[in-house]
């Protein structure tokens, strides 16, 4: 299959800056592009992953004002791996707390991931915001997704890679993963909590394309992104996102229904299953574009995944 559309050059920030978005909690900010161009904002997946300048790289830096941000307690942004004050809607207001610094009326959302699902919880909750969402692998955080990566499902096409998942958690305790791992990663021993980290950074780094990459999977041993990465996700997860039922954000769909969208999506995603961008596609309509992907994985490095996105950007850059 051939995918013609590669990634723009790299590009540097022209504007980084901090904001204070709560008693604890200050973000870190960066702007690249065009500063008079359609502004964009780059939500980055995990939680916990961090922004990364490679995102600034599916829009047209002439056209678009690229805005990224390190969600709380990773990244650039601080108290490190903080745990407290960090949850989905702290990070909706955030969003819109850059929107009001910014002076942006509204914007362009892009999202992959968990980044797909912070965009999704903020465009249900400020519509008139979003100008268009352009979202990749579909991530709502529903039980059953977190139960088909975290316990089994993934398991059974990654088999070798789980046993290495679960070598930190002892049988007696593997019916709950999620639960095992929430005790080591906020526990007080300090080796532990990192081995953990590791373990669960790795299992999603190996998972994460078609082709297992090793050079993606040693990020699972580098231990400050793995902390932020496995306790933020973890948190998350154990909370089912800070959500008031299952399934809130496919059941709230029906609120996008007039924004124009892309889901960009992997036929063969074990992170992000493809279930998740369909029972969206069905609740948002026919302004969604549902784009799958027949030889990719998860990740937002896979060349039919960085072909669509780059196109689903230069489709909105005239919004
Ligand atoms: C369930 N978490 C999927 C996710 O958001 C994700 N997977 N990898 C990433 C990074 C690219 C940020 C490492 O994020």
């Amino acid at each position: 299959l051939s995918y013609p559309r590669g990634l723009y050059p790299p590009i540097e920030a022209y504007k980084t800056q901090r904001l204070k978005v709560s008693d604890i909690h200050e973000i870190y900010i960066e702007e690249s592009g065009n500063p008079n161009g359609k502004p964009v904002i780059v939500l980055h997946g995990g939680p916990g992953g961090g922004s990364e300048p490679m995102y600034r790289q599916y829009f047209d830096p002439t056209a678009y004002r690229i805005i990224q941000f390190d969600q709380r307690g990773c990244g650039k942004s601080t108290p490190f791996a903080c745990l407290e004050d960090n949850n989905t809607w702290a990070l909706v207001e955030d969003t819109e707390k850059i929107r009001v610094l910014l002076g942006i009326d509204n914007w362009v959302v892009f999202g992959g991931s968990w980044g797909s699902t912070l965009s999704l919880a903020y465009a249900e909750t400020h519509p008139s915001r979003v100008k268009a969402l352009i979202l990749r692998g579909i991530f709502t955080l529903r039980r059953e997704e977190l139960i088909f990566f975290y316990q089994t499902g993934a398991s059974f096409l990654f088999a070798d890679y789980f046993d290495e998942y679960l070598k930190p958690i002892p049988p007696a305790e593997r019916g709950d993963i999620i639960s095992a791992y929430h005790r080591r990663l906020t526990g007080t021993d300090e080796k532990i909590k990192q081995e953990a980290a590791n373990a669960w950074t790795t299992w999603e780094m190996a998972t994460s394309r078609l082709m297992v990459d090793k050079h993606k999977i040693a990020r699972g041993e580098d231990p400050m992104f793995a902390l932020a990465f496995a306790r933020i996700e973890n948190h998350y997860f154990v909370n089912a996102g800070f959500f008031r039922e299952d399934g809130q954000l496919i059941n709230d769909a029906h609120i996008l229904k007039n924004i124009p969208g892309v889901i960009v999506q992997g036929r063969y995603d074990v992170v992000c299953p493809m279930k998740s961008a369909w029972d969206l596609k069905k609740v948002w309509g026919d302004n969604a574009d549902l784009v799958i992907i027949p030889d990719s994985g998860h990740s937002c490095s896979e060349n039919g995944i960085i072909h669509a996105l780059v196109e689903a950007c230069d489709k909105y850059k005239d919004l």
